[in-house]
């Protein structure tokens, strides 16, 4: 790890999408072999027919320019065209020895099964160590491929726990999806891990996948060059080629566990002469988390502590809650709220829904109408309606039905335009697709509040991932963050208080150094 060059950050990226053959599993070669079987044998014998080119497979030539990250009966029909034969498609079960496209990917799929059986498959170590370097830094992991065995094949590699996503062939399919070099697979996967493109990598070996990368606008493109490919890799589309992923690094300004917030005085020592303006979240920041939203309610001592800190400094609450709903439980009239993540806020002189949220409002009906009633008979399932959001909580779901939501989630995002999916705690959420979050929001009323100058020192407390958009922005603004989290973890804040009981003390403390400024 000596040389490792710090590649990835968490500052400009939130998740990492790894192509499987040749980049993570040594399958390529497997690949290659039970091609060349297939073509050898097929050509041999097919009758010599004029125009048609029967030479055998060049498992390096042939295997990169027709089949390496193709779908199947891509790589079938373009290599086989490529010698003057052209198949019927027929059918996707056509039985192996069926002289189709489909016959002959089949006998290919067959072939390679049988190899990958016999003699298992091996692991790149270094891609396997990036992998885990990458989720201990807080990145999500998806691998994308258009392998129809990709479950097959991570399980014989003993990799099928090390993801969050896994986007193969049988699942693209069903989803109509294009396969590389189209962009299709990586966006759909950048979106289920609830991510942009543009805040994600993607680590491919072949020129198919890179072109795919880079068609979808993905904001870093790396190629891993196996075997002599790197001019190829960089031609299609690759920002960066290594030869091995050991020669990837992240970039240390992440830190895995933000130290604790022990003493007022490490931030006494930043406020100095500034005015502190303070951004909180609610669940789990002012509240803790409980089994059902309604039951987040907000303490007196908690109450009392944010009226007097409102009294000192500006204060907003910014959650992910429906603003009205926020309002209520905090309860205090004087506060600026941001609810559903910041798409709608409200202060005493203050007012902004956000117009591309308001463009998404027919589909977030019909996403929370279609929800209600296909997961009506799920036993737990919560869905929480908010003006420009709609979750579903599934804290009280039990383990054998998630994947049954997770799916009708999925497909119901798929079905309706203008939304995506993020996360939180416990739940699944469907937002307006537009470029706002909770660090947008932030920014945004630093703005219209006037608290841009170098004479303002903002503060964010946030406990979910929601709040990490915040806690970004505010390390490019020179703001103080801090998570709010019993257990140390990836984040990018600066300090962790332990649970809103802390919180509370650090308002009480803030507010009294400014009553004696
Ligand atoms: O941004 P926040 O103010 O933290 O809101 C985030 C979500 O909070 C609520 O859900 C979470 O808290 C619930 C009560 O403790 C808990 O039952 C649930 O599992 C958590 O996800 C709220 O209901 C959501 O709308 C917010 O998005």
């Amino acid at each position: 790890m000596a040389d490792a060059q710090p590649v990835f950050s968490r500052e400009r990226l939130d998740a990492v999408l790894f192509d499987l053959d040749g980049v993570l599993t040594r399958t390529a070669e497997i690949h290659a072999e039970a091609w060349k079987r297939l073509f050898d044998d097929y050509l041999s014998e097919r009758p010599a027919t004029a125009g048609e080119d029967h030479s055998r497979f060049d498992d390096d030539r042939d295997y990169r320019r027709y089949v390496d990250g193709r779908p199947r009966l891509k790589g079938v029909k373009h290599f086989l065209l490529a010698r003057g034969i052209d198949l019927p498609e027929g059918e996707p079960d056509d039985p192996p020895e069926h002289e189709t496209l489909h016959g002959l990917g089949n006998r290919k799929n067959a072939l390679f099964r049988e190899l990958i059986e016999q003699r298992g498959v091996a692991v790149y170590a270094c891609a396997v160590d990036l992998v885990r370097r990458l989720r201990r830094s807080g990145f999500r992991t998806a691998v994308v491929t258009a392998s129809k065995n990709c479950e097959l094949i991570l399980q014989q590699a003993g990799l099928d726990g090390l993801f969050d996503k896994h986007l193969d062939g049988v699942e693209a399919e069903a989803l109509e999806l294009a396969g590389k070099p189209d962009a299709d697979t990586f966006v759909e996967a950048a979106h289920q891990l609830g991510c942009e493109p543009k805040r994600a990598a993607v680590i491919e070996d072949a020129t198919a996948g890179v072109m795919a990368a880079s068609r979808g606008h993905f904001g870093l493109v790396i190629g891993i060059d196996r075997d002599g490919q790197r001019e190829s890799l960089l031609n299609k589309g690759a920002d960066r080629v290594f030869d091995d992923l050991c020669q990837i690094g992240i970039e240390s300004a992440h830190r895995e566990t933000p130290p604790l917030l022990e003493e007022m005085a490490l931030i006494s020592d930043r406020l100095a002469d500034k005015q502190p303006a303070l951004f909180l979240d609610y669940d789990g920041t002012l509240t803790p988390i409980v089994e059902r939203p309604a039951d987040a309610q907000l303490s007196h001592s908690m109450r009392r502590a944010l009226r007097d800190a409102a009294e000192q400094m500006p204060l907003a609450v910014i959650s992910g809650r429906d603003l009205d709903d926020v309002s209520a439980l905090v309860g205090i009239d004087s506060l600026i709220y941001a609810g559903s993540h910041g798409f709608d806020i409200r202060g005493p002189d203050l007012r902004m829904e956000l117009p591309e949220g308001i463009d998404a409002l027919d589909a977030l009906q019909q996403a929370a109408d279609r929800l209600e009633a296909r997961l009506a008979d799920v036993a737990g399932v919560r869905i929480e309606r908010k003006r420009f959001a709609v979750a579903i909580h599934v804290r009280q779901v039990a383990d054998e039905d998630l994947p049954q939501v997770r799916e009708a989630v999925d497909q119901t995002r798929r079905s309706l335009d203008g939304l995506r999916q993020t996360g939180g705690k416990r739940l699944f959420e469907l937002r307006p697709d537009v470029d706002w979050d909770k660090g947008q929001a932030l920014r945004w009323l630093l703005s219209e509040l006037g608290l841009e100058g170098p004479d303002v020192l903002p503060l964010y407390l946030g406990d979910d991932d929601t709040d990490e958009d915040a806690f970004r922005a505010l390390r490019r603004l020179g703001g103080i963050s801090i998570l709010v989290s019993e257990t140390a973890r990836p984040s990018a804040a600066d300090y962790r208080l332990r649970a809103p009981d802390d919180v509370e003390a650090l308002l009480t403390s803030l507010t009294e150094s400014e009553r004696h400024a």
